[in-house]
């Protein structure tokens, strides 16, 4: 879904911004510090909730002001209108065409989003919840119960972590929530099984475009979180000792992670941080495919390309954005050069709308 309208205040240095937008590529050019990173930040609060510079508010409201707004258009005419506020003191408001959400996957269900930036590049060195996390954005868009799932699956392990701190070790009612815990873990693990395998082929389909062959050795993994012997119920039993040492279950899907290995060794071990980047957008291009088949294609915010990838690659990124994402907001300094791999697609991917960031004031230009 490509959002047309967008109007930010109080947010970072963005004091009072409203632009329209185009389906296709829309380039913010500007200085270091003139507010280019923080308008894929306001976008990324819409789609989701929250930023993805850190979780403090007081951060990202504008000095000496109490709140920020961040609010905006999605879909065909008339579209749908989504508006998220935050107040330093804590309040914070998700709208959806004007009334109240329950809750940030709301809006993650109207506008799917997919960030490429220095951080989400590192994907592979970091921790399992962050790899988690990408699987599960895929497994949310595509099984459509699954959120709700997920959401009963976190209650049930925070009442299990509960009674382990209390060393409720043997009761019966500890055997009570293992039960549930091993029956929705089960439920979540079998779904995300199910679109690992659609996931896993799309990936591959995605490496072998790159002309690198080291990418036709690369592979991914799933691991669900316990032991591949055991049912759920048998591993939340055998690790009962140590989990009541720790306070805390360290079986379940809650601890799932994804592999990724170059002729059977950790990629990260083997790849140069260029090579880890593709790898990371061929994974990340992968997911929007198979969100696009389920009748959503999603939107990318891409911050600082060149500084990125090398040319050929920013080649590449670009045209598969150009397949599998609805709308692109991409930032960088110079103007020709955030244009530049966009141009060379040609027809309505490389008619960009430009705009100039400056002092925290968006200014659309020729
Ligand atoms: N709460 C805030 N209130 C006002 N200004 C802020 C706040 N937080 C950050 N800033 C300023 O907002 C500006 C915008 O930062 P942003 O990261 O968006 O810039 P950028 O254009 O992406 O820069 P770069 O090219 O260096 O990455 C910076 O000058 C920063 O110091």
């Amino acid at each position: 879904m490509a959002l047309n309208r967008l109007a930010i205040q109080h947010f970072r240095n963005l004091s009072n911004v409203a632009i329209d937008l185009q389906p296709g590529v829309n380039g913010f050019f500007g200085i270091n510090g003139s507010g280019k990173t923080s308008v894929l930040e306001a976008v990324h609060m819409l789609g989701t909730g929250r930023s993805f510079r850190g979780r403090h508010t007081g951060a990202l409201v504008q000095h000496e002001q109490q709140g920020l707004l961040v609010f905006g258009v999605a879909g065909a005419s008339p579209g749908v209108r989504l508006g998220v506020e935050k107040q330093i003191a804590g309040d914070s408001r998700i709208r959806i065409n004007g009334a109240p959400a329950a809750s940030s996957s709301q809006l993650a269900a109207c506008l799917p989003l997919q960030l490429f930036n220095s951080d989400t590049f590192a994907i592979l060195n970091g921790g399992p919840a962050e790899r988690r996390k990408q699987l599960d954005w895929v497994v949310f868009h595509v099984e459509h119960s699954y959120g709700q799932r997920w959401a009963e699956y976190q209650g049930t392990i925070k009442q299990r972590n509960a009674l382990l701190r209390r060393g409720k070790i043997n009761g019966p009612e500890l055997d009570a929530w293992d039960t549930q815990v091993a029956q929705l873990g089960e439920t979540l693990d079998q779904m995300r099984r199910q679109v690992f395998t659609r996931l896993e082929t799309r990936f591959r389909a995605r490496l072998a475009e790159l002309a690198d062959p080291l990418f036709g050795q690369t592979s991914v993994g799933y691991r669900r979180g316990w032991r591949k012997e055991l049912s759920l119920a048998e591993a939340l039993i055998a690790s009962r000792d140590g989990d009541l040492q720790q306070g805390v279950s360290r079986v379940g899907p809650h601890r799932a992670d994804l592999r990724f290995e170059v002729l059977g060794e950790l990629a990260e071990r083997v790849l140069s941080r260029g090579q880890q980047k593709m790898i990371t957008c061929a994974f990340r291009v992968a997911m929007a495919d198979l969100v696009a088949e389920s009748g959503r294609k999603p939107l990318f915010l891409i911050d600082d390309l060149p500084a990125e990838l090398d040319p050929g690659n920013q080649s590449v990124l670009a045209r598969w954005a150009s397949e599998s994402a609805e709308q692109v907001l991409v930032t960088g300094i110079e103007k020709t050069v955030v244009g530049a791999p966009w141009r060379e697609l040609g027809g309505q991917w490389g008619d960009i709308r430009m705009f100039h960031v400056e002092h925290g004031g968006i200014a659309p230009t020729e």
